[in-house]
């Protein structure tokens, strides 16, 4: 029997260049030049493959969706969104982790705390946990400059090598939770082209040891 293709949801930014380089690494022919392309579709006929590139949040949409069988989401997404997609592997890649953050010395304001993310619910649920009421205000990006000016007391966001909260002046104050690169798949697909999927989820992990 030949086998079905598979349609891959890939992140586009940061992660797409490691992704995509595993997935070399675990033996499957893919161009090169891929990156230097404005193609949002695209076909790798010998592999049975086609990739659609997607903006990072969006990935678990098409995968929940069965537009695409698998994804590779950030576990930030993941968590942000509690979509219904399993998850199959720890890619390992793209490692940071998601942390608040404010200006020195300071604590959350006693009448009005305030606190800026581009990840509500994880920062309403860290918050809820603690037994903190804040108000969450919701930003895209630049999330530092939001202590920085005044607009929240403390940030939930991503850091990884640490530069951009010493660059602006900022500390961290609480570690919620590590990140890296998932697979994720459909779970109707999963049944469908289980075969595939999973020589796939077996290539990786090879590569990956
Ligand atoms: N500084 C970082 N270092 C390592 N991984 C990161 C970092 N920031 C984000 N990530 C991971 O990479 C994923 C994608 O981040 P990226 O910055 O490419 O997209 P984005 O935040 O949606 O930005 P944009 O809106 O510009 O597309 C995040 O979901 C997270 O898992
Ligand atoms: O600890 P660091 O290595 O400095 O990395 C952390 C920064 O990286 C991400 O920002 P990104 O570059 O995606 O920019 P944006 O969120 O402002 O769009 C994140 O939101 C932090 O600002």
């Amino acid at each position: 029997m030949s086998k079905s293709e598979l349609t891959i949801a890939m992140p586009k930014g940061r992660i797409f260049e490691e992704a995509y380089a595993l997935l070399q690494k675990a033996g499957f022919q893919l161009p090169d030049d891929l990156e230097d392309s404005r193609k949002l579709i695209v076909e790798v006929p010998n592999e049975k493959i086609r990739f659609i590139l997607a903006k990072p949040m969006d990935v678990p949409v098409y995968v929940e969706h069965g537009v695409a069988d698998i994804g590779i989401a950030g576990k930030d997404v993941l968590l942000e969104q509690k979509r219904s997609v399993h998850e199959l592997l720890d890619l390992k890649i793209s490692q940071c982790y998601i942390a608040t953050a404010g200006l020195p010395n300071t604590m959350l304001n006693d009448i009005a705390p305030r606190v800026a993310t581009k990840y509500p619910k994880i920062a309403s649920d860290f918050y809820k946990e603690k037994g903190e009421q804040v108000e969450i205000i919701g930003l895209n990006g630049s999330i530092e400059l939001a202590p920085m000016i005044g607009l929240a007391d403390r940030i939930v966001d991503i850091v990884s090598t640490g530069r951009t909260l010493t660059e602006n002046g900022l500390v961290e104050y609480e570690h919620i939770v590590d990140v890296t690169s998932r697979l994720i798949v459909n779970p109707v697909s999963y049944r469908l082209k289980s075969e595939r999927i999973r020589d796939m989820v077996r290539r990786l992990k090879e590569s990956m040891e």
